[in-house]
C-alpha cells in the first residue's frame, strides 16, 4: 500500500468522509476471529462505512488482540473500506509506521500513551492517514486543545477500553458536547467519534450530544453472524440516526 492509497483526500475513504451526516464502524473486535475476512465483507455489506479495528497490547489495556499484519490481511483479502485503527497501545510511534504500511485510513492513540503528542499526530498526517486522540471516560479533554490544528479525529471511550460488551458511561455524553463545541469553535473538519456501549436503543441520543462516528461491536457483530442480521441491525441504527434533531 502507497501512502497515496490511503490518503484520505485521493481514496474511497474521502466520500465516507465528508459527504455522510454519521459513520456507522462496527468494531471487528466481536467478530468470528477464525472468519474474519468474511465477517468484515459482511458488515461492509450491510452498509457500514468503516472497519474499526482495536489493536491492544495487553500493557497499555488488560488484553491482546491484533496487529498491523492482520489489518495487511484484511487490504490482501479486497477490503477497500476506511480502516480505522484504533491504537491502545504504548509506546505508540512504531505502531503507528507499522499501520500506516499496512494499509490503516485513520489512527488514533491515546494522549497518556507517548510523550510525544503532537509529533506522533504529525507521524500519522505525514503518511497519509486521518489523525486522532482518544480520550478514557475519566480523561479530559485538555490535550485535544494544544494540537486542534492536528486532529482529523477525537474519539470518546464510552467504555473502559479494553473489552466489548460493556456498558455505555452516561456522563460522557456532557463530554460529547465539550468536545463538539470544541470542535465547531475551532472551525476544522474533525469527526467526533464515540467506542464502546453504542446501541440502536442509543445510537440516537449519541448522536444528539454531537457525535458523527459511532463504533459499536457487540450490538453489530453477534449471533447469528449473517449479513441479513448485520444489515438489519444498521438500517435500525440509520433510522435513529434520521430522526435526530438538528
Ligand atoms: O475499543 C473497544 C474496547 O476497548 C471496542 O471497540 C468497544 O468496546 C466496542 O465494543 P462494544 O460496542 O461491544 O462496546
Amino acid at each position: 500500500f502507497t501512502v497515496s492509497q490511503n490518503s484520505p483526500r485521493t481514496s474511497t475513504s474521502l466520500n465516507v468522509w465528508g459527504d455522510k451526516d454519521y459513520l456507522i464502524a462496527p468494531s471487528i473486535l466481536s467478530a468470528d476471529f477464525a472468519r474474519l475476512g468474511e465477517e468484515v465483507d459482511n458488515v461492509l455489506a450491510a452498509g457500514a462505512d468503516v472497519v474499526h479495528f482495536d489493536v491492544m497490547d495487553n500493557h497499555y489495556v488488560p488484553n491482546l488482540t491484533i496487529g498491523p499484519m492482520v489489518c495487511k490481511a484484511l487490504r490482501d483479502h479486497g477490503v477497500t473500506a476506511p480502516i480505522d485503527v484504533h491504537l491502545m497501545v504504548s509506546p505508540v510511534d512504531a505502531a503507528i509506521t507499522d499501520f500506516i504500511a499496512a494499509g490503516a485510513s485513520y489512527i488514533t492513540f491515546h494522549p497518556e500513551a507517548t510523550n510525544h503528542v503532537d509529533r506522533s499526530l504529525q507521524l500519522i498526517r505525514n503518511g497519509g492517514c486521518k489523525a486522532g486522540l482518544v480520550f478514557n471516560p475519566a480523561t479530559s479533554l485538555d490535550a485535544a486543545k494544544y494540537v486542534i490544528d492536528k486532529l482529523d479525529i477525537i474519539l470518546l471511550m464510552s467504555v473502559n477500553p479494553g473489552f466489548g460488551g460493556q456498558a455505555f458511561i452516561p456522563a460522557v455524553l456532557d463530554k460529547a458536547r465539550e468536545a463538539r463545541k470544541l470542535i465547531d469553535e475551532a472551525g476544522i473538519d474533525c469527526r467526533l467519534e464515540i467506542d464502546g456501549g453504542v446501541k440502536v436503543e442509543n445510537i440516537r441520543e449519541v448522536a444528539e450530544a454531537g457525535v458523527d462516528m459511532m463504533v459499536a461491536g457487540s450490538a453489530i457483530l453477534k449471533e447469528p453472524r449473517t449479513m441479513e442480521a448485520y444489515k438489519k441491525t444498521i438500517d435500525a441504527m440509520r433510522a435513529e440516526l434520521a430522526k435526530v434533531k438538528k
